[in-house]
């Protein structure tokens, strides 16, 4: 009964889906279908009725002849014209379809919380969505052609139970374990293949490595290709063999059941060639009913096969409804607009991260006046990125609160809120578009001139870059797309992840380890830049290399999540604390180094 109700309800789904995407192709189709379904019956009346007439003596035959002889082309015409416009509305149909399904993936991909980049389980379901997800199209499909195979069949039904209505029942009847065991095969198979979605990814991804830049210098230098393969052939034969374990089980049983209706249509066709014999009946009514016995055991085997990939649709359409529950934790909660200047206040924040028991900050306290310059300092993994990722509600604090301008963070509307920062983050990005657009994709609603991107592009020191572009603001990024895409260095790339958080029209601007890829000149631009040509905006950055450190209004220094230093440089460095330890660390290297001791 649980079945049929979620059988009933992913057909109404997808029906929903492709009355969106493609209402007239879906009106369409459905109409095509029934009307191919009743046109096999004309053609068996008509051919029976040609063959009575045929039977009569030449001169009881009379006008009807011709007539059924052009009724019959008429029909054959109807069909075969039918089959050509039915396979242009049908490709019309899928591709509008999968453009429907591919769109609403996307975006709800683009909009999920940044946790589920963390959960296999979620990754795990969108792989088997993405993979599986051209149910929703074949459902759809099959949907319609189960409508005409109901017709066919129930209209075979009909006239053959006029002939024998026992030979039509037991007939049915037979083909029933072929159903119970076909509809056990389709979840067993669906089943093991949700269970194999981990495998799948595993493959996916050395495949994905195998042809991926980033990944093509380790993979030479430390001769990863034999290992890599390896790896693969090993979980594709694990793949391989579970599949065919249950195909054959599959198989097996079948082709077993199959044979009852077979015997059964025999023994059918011995009893009415012994009826003709007999003179019990014509050669009409041999054509008639053999004609009616394919298509009423042509009907049920189409029935079934249809009801059972719509079966198999289902279960993968529950799966895309499982994933359509995933839904977002970071949402609106107030309806106020975060205007800057911006202060920021973390009042006894603590943190850990979602479907984690560790605290990754415990009790921060700590303010950033409006303007302010603040640098964040710390061992690796103290916490630096991830209080980052606080204030632009990546994620929310799990005890405590962050206020803007003395507002909790969640009382504002979030794209309010971000639209207040600008960030360059630690795993900077560069897309395969347009230098333009590399800068510009930040803050789209701006409109601004050419001299002014050229600007912002030598603000971020990134002006060589622009000076051996051959198609200027317009030469792509990466040759990902072009020929004469441009191959730039890390410290390049940071550069133009550098321009595109400067052109952000904000108040705030978040750098987390900005110079990491910098050379020393470049370095000390920004940090100078820092203080002078944004010395209006709230600024937060974090930074290993301490030398820069000392141009921050004020430094925190975190360890295990906790703050354990702030103040400003000078403070700090009469502390004598760890912040203090550490500098003179760094220091003590330069001076070796450059041979002052
Ligand atoms: N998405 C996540 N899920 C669970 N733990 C995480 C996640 N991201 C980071 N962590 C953990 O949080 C801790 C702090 O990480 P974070 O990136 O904030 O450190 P950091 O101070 O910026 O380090 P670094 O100086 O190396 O950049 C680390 O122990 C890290 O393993």
């Amino acid at each position: 009964m649980k079945d049929t109700t979620g059988f009933v309800h992913a057909i109404k789904y997808s029906l929903h889906i492709c009355w969106i995407a493609a209402k007239g192709y879906t009106i369409f189709n459905v109409m095509i279908q029934i009307v191919n379904a009743l046109l096999p019956f004309i053609t068996i009346l008509l051919t029976k009725k040609l063959i009575d007439t045929l039977s009569l003596s030449f001169e009881s035959q009379n006008s009807n002849f011709l007539l059924i002889l052009i009724l019959l082309g008429g029909v054959n015409l109807t069909t075969a014209i039918l089959s050509k416009i039915h396979e242009y509305t049908q490709t019309m149909q899928e591709n509008l379809l999968q453009n429907y399904i591919n769109v609403e993936l996307m975006h709800k991909k683009l909009g999920m919380d940044m946790e589920y980049f963390d959960s296999p389980k979620y990754q795990n379901i969108l792989h088997a969505v993405e993979r599986d997800v051209y149910a929703l199209n074949s459902v759809a499909w099959n949907v319609f052609q189960f409508i005409g195979a109901w017709v066919a069949l129930v209209s075979s039904w009909v006239l053959f139970s006029k002939e024998s209505i026992l030979f039509a029942i037991v007939v049915t009847v037979t083909i029933l374990p072929t159903v119970i065991a076909n509809q056990k095969y389709t979840r067993l198979l669906y089943m093991w293949s949700l269970e194999q979605t981990p495998k799948e990814r595993q493959m996916d991804y050395i495949r994905w490595i195998s042809g991926e830049k980033t990944f093509s210098s380790d993979i030479r230098l430390f001769h990863l290709k034999d290992l890599l393969m390896n790896k693969y052939k090993t979980i594709w034969s694990l793949h391989f063999n579970g599949k065919r374990k249950v195909l054959k089980g599959k198989t097996v049983i079948t082709v077993f059941l199959n044979l009852l209706p077979e015997f059964v249509s025999v023994f059918i066709l011995v009893s009415l060639s012994r009826d003709i014999l007999s003179g019990l009946r014509t050669i009409g009514d041999y054509t008639l009913y053999t004609g009616l016995l394919t298509q009423l055991t042509g009907g049920l085997y189409l029935v079934i096969q249809t009801g059972m990939s719509i079966y198999g649709d289902k279960l993968k359409i529950d799966t895309l409804q499982r994933f359509n529950q995933y839904h977002n934790r970071i949402l609106d909660k107030g309806d106020k607009d975060l205007v800057g200047p911006v202060s920021i206040e973390f009042r006894d924040v603590s943190f850990k991260y979602p479907d984690t028991d560790v605290y990754i900050l415990q009790h921060l306290n700590f303010t950033v006046q409006a303007g302010e310059k603040i640098c964040l300092v710390g061992t690796n993994g103290a916490g630096k990125s991830t209080i980052i990722k606080l204030l632009l509600r990546f994620y929310d604090v799990t005890e405590g609160y962050i206020l803007l301008n003395g507002v909790d963070v969640q009382e504002y509307k979030i794209e309010s809120l971000r639209k207040q920062f600008s960030t360059l983050f630690q795993q900077y990005v560069n897309y395969s578009f347009s230098l333009r657009e590399n800068v510009t994709i930040s803050d789209s609603q701006k409109t601004i001139s050419d001299q002014e991107v050229v600007n912002i592009l030598h603000q971020a020191g990134a002006d060589h870059i622009l000076q051996h572009a051959p198609d200027g603001l317009e030469s792509y990024v990466t040759k990902f797309f072009s020929e004469k895409g441009l191959e730039l260095s890390g410290g390049q790339r940071q550069k133009i992840a550098l321009a595109r958080a400067l052109y952000r029209s904000c108040s705030v601007i978040i750098f987390d380890e900005p110079s990491a890829s910098l050379d020393p000149e470049a370095e000390h631009t920004m940090f100078q830049n820092i203080s002078t040509l944004w010395s209006d905006k709230t600024a937060i950055y974090t930074s290993h290399r301490l030398s820069a450190v000392h141009l921050a209004d004020r430094i925190i220094f975190l360890e295990g999540g906790r703050i354990i230093e702030q103040g400003t440089h000078k403070e700090l460095m009469n502390l004598n604390g760890e912040y203090s330890r550490l500098y003179h660390l760094q220091a003590d290297k330069y001076d070796i180094k450059s041979g002052v001791i």
